[in-house]
C-alpha cells in the first residue's frame, strides 16, 4: 500500500469545533464524521461515524475486507478518506500537511501486528528511535527513558543490546509496545496485538496492556479477531459491516444485535467460550 496520503476528493464537513489539537480530554480523542472510502468504484466505507472518548479501549471488529485496517490507517494519517472528517484530539488530520502530520504522530503510538522492529537495530536502539528522531533530547535522557520504557513492559536492561532476531514473539511485541510508548502518547493504536502469541503469552500481554492503560491513562483503539483479547480488554466494541459502524457499545449490548456477522462472530462456540471465561 502507498504510505503517501492522497488529498481527499471532496473537502470534509466537520462538526463545528475549533479544530486545534486538544490533549486535555475536553473533546473526543477520535471523531470520525461522514467518512467515505472508495478504491476506484468500490465503496469500502460509506457515511461512517465513530467517536472515541478519552480513556476508552475501543475495539473494531468486522468481517474480512470490511475496511478495519484502512480505517486504522486513516486514523493514523497514513491514508486519507475519499470524503469525510477524521479528527484526532480535535484536529482534522485529513487536511493536515505532511509536516504537520509528522508532528501530530508524536501524540499517538502504534503497535503493528508483526512488531515492525528494525532488524538491524538493537532493542535499545529500536525503542530510542522515535526519541532520536525528535533531535532535541539529550542522550542521557533518552538512555534513562528507554530503560524506563523497557521496565514498563517487563523487559530487564539485560535485553537492551539484543537484536530482534534473538527475541521470542512475546518479547518482540513488548519491545514494539515500548517503542510505541516512547514519546508518552495519550493514544495507542493496536493492530492484532496478540496475533502469533500462544495462549499464555497472549494472556500476559493482555494484562500488560490493561495495566498500562490504567497507569498511563491511555485511550486505546484496537483491531483484533481474537475474542479472548477483545472481551478481556474492550470497554466498547464497534462492529464494521455494510460499509459503516453497524453497532457500537459495551460487549454485552453489541452481541444482542440481530445481524448475521454479529451472531456468527460472537455467538459461535469460540465466542461463547470467551464470554463464559469473562463471567
Ligand atoms: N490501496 C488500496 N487499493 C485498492 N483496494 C484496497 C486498498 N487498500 C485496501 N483495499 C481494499 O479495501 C478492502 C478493505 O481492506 P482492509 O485491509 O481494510 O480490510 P480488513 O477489514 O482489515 O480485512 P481483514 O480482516 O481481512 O484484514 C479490501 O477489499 C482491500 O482489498
Amino acid at each position: 500500500m502507498n504510505d503517501q496520503p492522497q488529498v481527499p476528493e471532496e473537502s470534509c464537513a466537520c462538526p463545528e469545533t475549533e479544530g486545534k489539537l486538544t490533549l486535555d480530554g475536553s473533546v473526543p480523542v477520535v471523531e470520525i464524521t461522514n467518512l467515505q472510502t472508495k478504491f476506484g468504484r468500490t465503496v469500502i466505507h460509506n457515511d461512517l461515524n465513530l467517536t472515541i472518548e478519552n480513556g476508552e479501549i475501543l475495539s473494531i471488529v468486522g468481517g474480512s475486507g470490511t475496511g478495519k485496517t484502512v480505517l486504522l490507517r486513516q486514523m493514523l494519517g497514513l491514508e486519507r478518506p475519499t470524503k469525510g472528517c477524521v479528527r484526532i484530539f480535535g484536529e482534522d488530520i485529513t487536511v493536515a500537511s505532511s509536516d504537520h502530520l509528522q508532528e501530530l504522530r508524536n501524540h499517538w503510538g502504534m503497535l503493528f501486528q508483526q512488531g515492525a522492529l528494525y532488524s538491524a537495530l538493537t532493542v535499545f536502539e529500536n525503542i530510542a528511535q522515535p526519541m532520536m528522531e525528535l533531535g532535541t533530547l539529550p542522550q542521557q535522557l533518552i538512555r534513562d527513558a528507554v530503560l524506563l520504557k523497557m521496565n514498563m513492559v517487563g523487559l530487564g536492561p539485560e535485553h537492551a543490546n539484543k537484536m530482534p532476531s534473538d527475541l521470542s514473539g512475546g518479547m518482540i511485541k513488548r519491545v514494539a509496545l515500548a517503542r510505541a510508548l516512547a514519546l508518552e502518547p495519550k493514544l495507542l493504536f493496536l493492530d492484532e496485538p496478540t496475533a502469533g502469541l500462544d495462549p499464555d503469552l497472549s494472556e500476559s500481554f493482555v494484562s500488560l496492556i490493561k495495566s498500562l492503560h490504567r497507569e498511563l491513562g491511555l485511550t486505546v483503539v484496537m483491531v483484533t479477531h481474537d475474542l479472548d483479547t477483545l472481551f478481556a480488554l474492550s470497554t466498547r466494541i464497534a462492529v464494521l459491516a455494510e460499509k459503516h459502524v453497524l453497532a457500537i457499545g459495551p460487549t454485552r449490548e453489541v452481541i444482542k444485535t440481530d445481524h448475521p456477522f454479529i451472531k456468527e462472530f460472537f455467538l459461535g462456540d469460540r465466542g461463547k467460550r470467551a464470554l463464559e471465561a469473562l463471567e
